[in-house]
């Protein structure tokens, strides 16, 4: 059925149930102005959102809607475990075409509510309206995470130890395989698809007592800028530190890059880039999914690849960027 055929409320009703997977914090959810959730005493509250747009951040070649609703949810979900915090509820907007397909939107709900429903997120309220542009969804979350415990971009300190969780560079591979029809690659389309936040490895390394951390969206030689210009200082990443996806080699060589093209200017990885103090680097590196990678050192805010033969070449801030393309 079009959405035009549905009807705003309709559609609202349709999507309203089945939203609520931690009964203990909400006092109001979907019905009213405004939601109502009890925040939790001796908990700094957290607050972000971030959007999807069709043809920009997926397409009918890239991404099934169930997945749209997927990676939204692990996008703002991404961004609360790089405080080092628990995501608890978001709401959703929608912009959507009359002539868009009600099915389709709901199947991105389905999505969506998968993932809230893993990491016990409420989806508590929203809105909806008609656009004459690409489908268009929009994310709020709030998270908590105990007072004064938060890990911001600025915490770095030289002498630091850098790590990142997992692999990455592996969302991008899965995007141009999926875009050239490349057969295989499962590993790459299928975090390019449904990447997982990585809410459990954020909480153990602020309670082990990281010192900064950022979730990688937009690439990690602009995650790493990021954190080398809030703290003011130089970070030096060793080239033969990283371990890449075996998928990620493969599709570097057929393509004659550098597997790090993908992993310092690709994004969508939603892996944590993050510095530890000396002093818990055996208690870090003995975790699964944790790759120490450089150092923070001191000298002007930059970035820089140290390489196997002992060079050093900068990394630019040269993620994704909206409107550098
Ligand atoms: N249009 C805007 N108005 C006000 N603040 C904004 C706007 N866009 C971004 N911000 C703020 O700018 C900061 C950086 O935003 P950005 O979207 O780059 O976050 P990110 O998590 O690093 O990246 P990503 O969007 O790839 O997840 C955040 O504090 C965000 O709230
Ligand atoms: C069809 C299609 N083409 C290109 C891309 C790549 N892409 C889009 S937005 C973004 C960075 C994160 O965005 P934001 O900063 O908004 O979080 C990246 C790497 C994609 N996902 N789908
Ligand atoms: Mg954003
Ligand atoms: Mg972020
Ligand atoms: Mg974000």
């Amino acid at each position: 059925m079009q959405m035009r055929e549905m009807g705003e409320f309709n559609f609202i009703k349709s999507v309203a149930d089945d939203t609520i997977y931690d009964m203990s914090t909400v006092i109001c959810g979907i019905g009213d102005d405004c939601a109502v959730y009890k925040a939790k005493k001796g908990y700094h509250q957290l607050v972000s959102t971030d959007m999807m747009v069709e043809g920009i951040h997926f397409s009918s070649k890239t991404t099934a809607p169930f997945d749209i609703g997927y990676r939204l949810g692990t996008a703002n979900i991404s961004d609360i475990a790089a405080m080092g915090g628990v995501p608890r509820q978001v709401v959703i907007a929608v912009a959507a075409p009359p002539d868009g397909n009600s099915q389709r939107l709901q199947e991105i709900y389905e999505g969506l509510k998968s993932i809230c429903k893993i990491h016990h997120v409420n989806i508590i309220g929203g809105d909806t309206v008609r656009t004459d542009g690409p489908l268009t969804v929009s994310l709020t979350i709030i998270g908590e995470v105990p007072e004064e415990t938060e890990l911001y971009r600025s915490g770095a300190q030289v002498g630091d130890v850098v790590g990142i969780t997992n692999t990455i560079g592996d969302s991008a591979v899965g995007l141009e395989a999926l875009l050239d029809n490349a057969r295989g690659y499962l590993h790459c389309k299928r975090v390019h698809q449904r990447p997982e936040p990585q809410v459990y490895l954020g909480n153990v390394l602020r309670s082990l007592g990281a010192h900064a951390m950022n979730d990688i969206s937009d690439g990690l030689g602009s995650e790493l800028n990021e954190i080398a210009h809030a703290s003011g200082v130089a970070i030096e990443i060793d080239e033969t530190a990283m371990r890449f996806h075996p998928e990620v080699i493969q599709w570097a060589k057929k393509k004659e890059i550098s597997p790090w093209s993908f992993a310092l200017y690709g994004g969508e990885d939603f892996q944590l880039v993050f510095t530890i103090p000396e002093n818990i680097v055996n208690e870090v590196s003995a975790l699964e999914g944790i790759q120490l990678i450089g150092h923070v050192v001191s000298g002007a805010p930059g970035v820089c690849l140290r390489t196997a033969q002992g060079e050093k070449k900068i990394i630019p801030a040269q993620g994704y960027n909206h409107f550098s393309k």
